[in-house]
């Protein structure tokens, strides 16, 4: 008997985990079939990618650029209607034709659409870690008030939900799950002299050891906010408290996390650093099927090295930990801050070594701030944004 194809949208087609993710649904012609793709600005990329997939609908947040694609598909004779603006997306998440929806819009701009597909009762593959640091109490309650399927996109994320027993309910008591341990490759400048950290270019620190991936979380690994990031994604995910994440320095990112129970085992999930297997495996779960990914040598890795993090040198590790322990709105100002400093440096507006002096001085300024709805975090992240520009104004 034939099974029905999942239909897919995918939120940020033309980036790195888009890309990745319709190389593993091309690979499976008989499975998948592609409902709607999403774009911020890339119009190139976004045609291409209407013109191999066919999808029902191609969005582009930039309503001007939406009009010259589908004046350009029209052209090509492609039946794929064109929609511009940010309602657009939750419409393609949320759409009843839809089964699947991979959120990997980067950034805050990434909750509502993701949302969305979770409120919508969606399977939703969820890469865009940023919802679940700005939103992670409101994200899983939508998850669960509509049934939705949640699955992590992001390696860690995916591999301590592969390392967790099937049935597991966000309860590590009742699992029996002592710690979560999150790998961390520690970025290009791991070992790098800390005076050197000064003048370091946004293409040095876009340059990671182990993954390709957008420059946003490129330079999140470098900081190594992309882990505190993950430690606050594994709060909300698994239900464990930040005094039981640990993070631990790994930098062949082999392994790609581990969960420690109480009886002494520790089970891991390694692969080869591709982002396509956590795809794929979320993809066809709870079953398996190939991803493009070659097989695992472990005669070629020979070793795997483990280090503590440096808090001196990645001070936003503790910034995070430190806002997943203050509640409220602490994160989602931590997030906005971050964006905003992360922004101004790869636009050559800010010194790296300025990004967490930008953040900790706006987690100085903003608190107290309501976050009990969608519209009141997106107030606040608006709010700290402000406060943010204003700190990266004096320090460029
Ligand atoms: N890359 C990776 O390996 C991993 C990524 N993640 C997470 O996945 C998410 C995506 O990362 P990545 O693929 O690297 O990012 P990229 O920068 O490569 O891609 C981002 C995508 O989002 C679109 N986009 C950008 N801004 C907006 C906006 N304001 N509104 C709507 N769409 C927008 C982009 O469109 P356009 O191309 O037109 O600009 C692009 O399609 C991030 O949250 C990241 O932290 C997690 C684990 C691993
Ligand atoms: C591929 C992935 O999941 C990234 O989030 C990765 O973890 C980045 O590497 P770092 O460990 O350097 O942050
Ligand atoms: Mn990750």
């Amino acid at each position: 008997m034939n099974t029905p194809r999942q239909r897919i949208t995918v939120l940020g087609a033309t980036g790195s985990i888009g890309t990745s993710t319709l190389d593993v649904i091309a690979r499976h012609p008989e499975r998948f079939e592609v409902f709607a793709l999403s774009a911020q600005r890339q119009m190139d990329a976004l045609f291409a990618q209407c013109l191999r997939f066919a999808p029902r609908y191609a969005v582009l947040g930039d309503e001007a650029v939406a009009l010259q694609l589908r004046q350009r598909l029209g052209e090509a004779g492609s039946a794929t209607e064109v929609l511009g603006g940010a309602a657009a997306l939750e419409d393609i998440a949320a759409a009843g034709e839809v089964d699947t929806v991979m959120a990997a819009i980067v950034g805050a701009a990434g909750l509502p659409p993701a949302l969305a597909a979770a409120r919508a009762g969606k399977k939703v593959l969820l890469a865009n870690k940023e919802a679940l640091v700005l939103a992670g109490g409101l994200f899983m309650d939508a998850v669960a008030g509509a049934g939705a399927l949640l699955l992590p996109i992001d390696s860690e994320h995916n591999a301590v939900f592969q390392a967790l027993p099937a049935d597991y309910r966000r309860d590590p008591a009742v699992a029996g799950v002592r710690r979560v341990l999150l790998t961390a490759s520690g970025g290009p400048f791991r070992t790098r002299a800390l005076h050197e950290l000064d003048g370091v270019t946004p293409e040095q620190a876009c340059a990671h050891p182990k993954w390709v991936m957008g420059r946003k979380i490129s330079v999140d690994s470098a900081t190594m906010m992309n882990k505190g990031l993950e430690v606050i994604e594994a709060h909300w995910l698994f239900g464990v408290d930040a005094d039981a994440i640990e993070v631990v320095v790994h930098p062949q990112s082999v392994i790609h996390s581990l969960v420690d129970y109480v009886d002494g085992s520790v089970l891991a999930q390694l692969g080869n650093p591709d982002m396509r297997t956590p795809i794929a495996h979320a993809l066809a779960w709870p079953q398996r099927i190939d991803s493009g990914v070659r097989a695992l040598d472990l005669f070629e890795i020979a070793r795997l090295d483990f280090e503590r993090p440096d808090y001196q040198r990645f001070p936003c590790l503790a910034l995070a930990y430190g806002a997943l322990r203050s509640g409220g709105c602490a994160p989602a100002v931590l997030n906005a801050a971050n964006e905003e400093a992360v922004a101004a440096f790869l636009d050559h507006g800010l010194p790296y070594r300025q990004i967490p002096a930008v953040i900790a001085a706006t987690l100085e300024r903003v608190c107290d701030l309501p976050v009990d709805s969608v519209e009141a975090i997106l107030a606040a992240d608006v709010q700290a944004r402000a406060v943010a520009r204003a700190e990266i104004h004096k320090r460029r």
